[in-house]
């Protein structure tokens, strides 16, 4: 993790940037149009609340910022990296070290305990198992686990699972973490738990945050709150 002061330096810079984002849908009968010149940035330490109605765009959107589609127009930069000129292999690559994802549901793999879990990015990206499980205890006890690192998911909370899911998605040090409903399978009390984890990352990690949500006490709970609606981000 990097250092105060770094953190600091970081803080001046733009992590995330959407330029005349467009994403029309042409597979059926007529073509729609989801998300039209939309504009956004964000910088490093920053967390944005993404909110809209139901089909308004958001997960396109976030499928779109971590590179799992691409846009019918425009650009997305992520430190400064532009997505659309990476072909198919290096925007896997890239992915694995700037994006971090954590979804309302886990996608943690049921055979493998939670420091295993944590560790699987850096394993992909070809680091040795032993110092890939090492920085992943680290960040299982960043995020409260430390005790529970080798048990796996099915003996594990719902909330403790999320914190393992976060966990893998820090473990890179990411540029970026896009946040799908991240406590909206969780109870309340375990939703303030993982929402108190998630202030003390943004104190602590360079990474900008975008987090998608239906929940608007997770989103005023952001440093900004954006609704999106007819394509476009605007101030909620
Ligand atoms: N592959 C696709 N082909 C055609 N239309 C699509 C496709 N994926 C999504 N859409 C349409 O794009 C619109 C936006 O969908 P999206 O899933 O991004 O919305 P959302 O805001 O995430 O919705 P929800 O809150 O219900 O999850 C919807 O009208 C949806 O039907």
């Amino acid at each position: 993790m990097a250092d105060n002061a770094a953190i600091q330096e970081a803080g001046r810079k733009t992590m995330l940037r959407c330029e005349n984002l467009t994403r029309i849908y042409s597979e059926g009968p007529q073509d729609i149009t989801v998300l039209e010149n939309l504009e956004l940035e964000v910088r490093a330490g920053e967390r944005v609340a993404v909110v809209g109605s139901s089909g308004s765009g958001k997960t396109t959107l976030l499928n779109l910022l971590g590179g799992l589609d691409r846009p019918s127009r425009g650009r997305v930069r992520v430190a400064d990296q532009d997505l659309s000129v990476l072909g198919e292999a290096a925007l896997g690559r890239f992915r694995n070290r700037h994006i971090g994802f954590v979804y309302q549901f886990h996608h943690l793999l049921a055979e493998l305990t939670a420091v295993e879990n944590a560790a699987l990015p850096l394993i992909v990206r070809g680091q040795s198992r032993r110092e890939a499980k090492e920085r992943a205890r680290g960040i299982l006890a960043k995020v409260g686990m430390q005790a529970r690192s080798e048990h796996k998911p099915g003996e594990l909370s719902g909330g403790e699972r999320q914190r393992v899911a976060i966990a893998r998605a820090l473990v890179t040090d990411p540029s970026v973490m896009l946040m799908d409903e991240p406590t909206g399978n969780l109870d309340q009390h375990t939703a303030a738990s993982i929402l108190a984890l998630m202030d003390e990352l943004a104190s602590t990690t360079a990474c900008a945050f975008v987090i998608v949500t239906h929940d608007m006490g997770l989103a005023a709970h952001q440093d900004r709150v954006l609704r999106l609606d007819a394509g476009r981000l605007t101030p909620a």
